[in-house]
């Protein structure tokens, strides 16, 4: 299988500690007690086996920097999870990392293939191996919870509605929403909506489950159950996710590794043991969730910053505009005289 070349990893470790991608297929984690798996995630990213490559991914709007070389590994069959500061560039990432945004530079390799000029025809085999789950689940209004867990089965496979219904089942199973499958989005719970969309993002069994904040609008009893299921059907598919998330923890009961993105790059991406004892003094005071430090009211004037520039960029056209019209009332006068 082909592979991007090896990244330069940010580790609290010294350069020469910093192990280069080797190929290793390892099962998935057999337990679902937090703190013993844990103690069993002392692996190191570089060890195992990558099914997602970033290297250098770039990506602006504008004049705004949202992505600068962003480069790691994220290794296959485990749980990651993607944090950082708000609008920091979490969704940004995922969506370029599915081919919703396309990067200005730099390559994303999904399962040994670069995707970023990949022909369309063949981004759509590759996105096949994705599931998303969406903040708010994205169920559709007008389908109740079983036609929306069986959507992605009629809508990209030729399965007879036999089939479509025994894998439907199998999937509702999983998040325990057999009971309600006849029920409509709007008549139930946050909870409920996130683990239809758990289910349909797993319907065609993907490689890749993607988790765009799984735990907002949800009480810290839903988050934990919510994670307790992850991690299940995490272990019982094999499946690699990749969670965006502001809830260490969360991070600290499902994550195998964590990536954590401040100011456009990333700062650091390792197991999630490793970020509890790291002492980067930006990963110290997110993992803590402490007021001061690096991450704070900074951010909030980089914000006001690029705000301001607007209105500076557009006073400056507007006084452009106006010298224009004085030029163009003097050269009238010029011409009237
Ligand atoms: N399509 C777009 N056009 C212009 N700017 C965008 C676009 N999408 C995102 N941005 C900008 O990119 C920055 C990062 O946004 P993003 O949604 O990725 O942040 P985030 O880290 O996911 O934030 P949060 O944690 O609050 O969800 C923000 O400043 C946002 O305004």
């Amino acid at each position: 299988m082909r592979r991007a070349p090896s990244a330069r990893r940010p580790t609290c470790a010294p350069a020469d500690r910093q192990e280069e991608v080797a190929p290793r297929r390892i099962p998935p984690h057999q337990s679902t007690d937090a703190s013993q798996r844990l103690a069993t995630t002392h692996e190191e990213a570089g060890t195992l086996e990558p099914i997602i490559q970033l290297r250098g991914v770039t990506k602006s709007f504008g004049s705004h920097t949202v992505l600068e070389d962003i480069s790691f590994d994220i290794p296959r069959n485990r749980i990651s999870a993607i944090m950082g500061p708000s609008g920091t560039g979490k969704s940004v990432l995922l969506k370029t990392i599915i081919g919703l945004l396309r990067p200005d530079r730099g390559e994303i390799w999904i399962d040994g293939e670069e995707t970023v000029r990949m022909r369309e025809r063949d981004l759509y085999r590759v996105r096949r191996k994705f599931g998303v789950l969406f903040q708010d689940g994205a169920l559709f209004g007008s389908l109740d919870l079983y036609d929306n867990i069986a959507f992605p089965l009629r809508e990209h496979t030729r399965k007879s509605e036999g089939e479509i219904r025994r894998i439907t089942m199998e999937k509702a199973s999983l998040v325990g929403l057999v009971d309600h499958l006849r029920k409509f989005p709007g008549e139930v719970s946050g909870g409920m909506k996130k683990r239809a969309g758990l289910a349909r993002a797993l319907a065609l069994d993907p490689e890749i489950v993607f988790f765009d904040e799984p735990d907002s609008g949800l009480d810290p009893v839903r988050v934990a159950y919510l994670d307790e299921l992850v991690r299940k059907i995490q272990e019982e598919t094999g499946a690699t996710f990749t969670i965006i998330t502001h809830n260490i923890p969360s991070v600290m009961r499902t994550a195998d590794f964590v990536a954590v993105l401040f100011r456009s790059g990333l700062v650091r991406f390792a197991s999630t043991q490793d970020m509890i004892t790291c002492d980067d003094h930006i990963i110290r005071q997110f993992m803590a969730g402490r007021a001061g430090g690096p991450i704070g009211m900074d951010e909030l004037a980089t914000e006001r910053t690029e705000v301001e520039n607007e209105l500076v960029e557009r006073a400056a056209a507007r006084d452009e505009a106006s010298r224009d019209r004085r030029e163009l009332e003097r050269a009238h006068g010029v011409m009237q005289v």
